[in-house]
């Protein structure tokens, strides 16, 4: 077997992107080699037909991967990463998804010559549907950069920022971004269990509104500004509706304080 990519965390996102490739036929199960401690892990990524290990240590001795995909937590991340030091010199390409962690803290473990990449994918990445948002250091060949780019591309959206620092945004508002939606819809169904609807219909509604509107808004040259405004009779429900969510620029503020957090926690997991 020739491993051309190694994922080092099989949790709930390095498995969203894992089986997001694996679906879009981009890379071949028999390439991949996943590391993951967690038994129950490792024996879902085993059910892709991936090759698994428990530790680096399993990764068979003569593996050159083009890709190591380092998918762990941020606090774990430095050591984590120090594992893998013995690919650091052979053109492999490291790419992280860790929030917060810079390319500098990769660059002191590996060496300053590894070319490293940074990505921010989001968990819809597991369907096509990801965001995901890259940053390279100067040693990425611009061939390795496409391949990588080429490869995120099947998980969703790719974007490249030109400075890294802007990382701590894109993960509050990408990274983080889908669980404020998911309990959008949670806080939507509950409101529509209040006024009286059945459970069920009510999650159908929530979901197929926010699964409706944001395509509409995805597919439209108009902005989300004119199609909310297209909703909004005089006078009408609408209006009743947003005169609370507006008024005072109550939930503008509210998402705002929301992203703002989840920036500045971004920061400090990079120290
Ligand atoms: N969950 C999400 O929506 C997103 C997560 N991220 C980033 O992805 C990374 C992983 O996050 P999650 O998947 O949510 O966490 P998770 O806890 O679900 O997955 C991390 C996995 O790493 C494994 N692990 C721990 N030590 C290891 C080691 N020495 N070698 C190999 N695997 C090891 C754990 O067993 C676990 O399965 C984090 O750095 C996070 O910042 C980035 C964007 C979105
Ligand atoms: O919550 C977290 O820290 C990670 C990063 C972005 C989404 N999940």
């Amino acid at each position: 077997m020739t491993i051309g990519t190694v994922l080092v965390g099989c949790g709930n996102m390095g498995y969203a992107m894992l089986a997001g490739w694996l679906k879009a036929g981009r890379l071949a199960a028999a390439e991949i080699f996943v590391v993951e401690p967690s038994t129950e892990l490792r024996d879902r990524a085993a059910a892709l037909g991936v090759a698994t290990g428990a530790s680096p240590a399993e990764i068979p001795a003569n593996a050159a991967p083009r890709l190591v995909i380092l998918a762990v937590k941020p606090q774990v991340i430095r050591e984590v990463t120090a594992e893998y030091r013995r690919f650091a010199d052979g053109g492999t390409v490291f790419l992280s998804i860790a929030a917060g962690t810079p390319i500098a803290t990769f660059e002191a473990v590996l060496g300053a010559a590894t070319p490293v990449v940074r990505c921010m994918p989001n968990t819809p990445a597991a369907i096509g549907m990801g965001m995901m948002v890259v940053f390279a250091n100067r040693q990425v060949p611009a061939a390795e950069l496409g391949f990588v780019k080429d490869l995120l591309a099947t998980s969703g959206a790719v974007a490249e920022i030109a400075d890294e620092s802007l990382m701590d945004a894109v993960t509050a508002v990408s990274g983080s971004g889908p669980a404020y939606v998911f309990h959008f819809i949670e806080c939507l169904t509950a409101a529509g269990e209040a006024a009286g609807l059945p459970a069920e219909t009510a999650k159908l509604l929530a979901m197929q509104t926010v699964l409706g509107a944001a395509s509409l808004a995805a597919g439209s040259s108009e902005e989300p500004a004119t199609l909310r405004r297209q909703v909004t009779s005089p006078n009408g429900t609408t209006a009743a509706a947003l005169a609370v969510l507006m008024g005072g620029d109550r939930l503008k503020n509210l998402v705002a304080e929301a992203v703002e957090a989840a920036r500045a926690r971004s920061v400090e997991l990079g120290k």
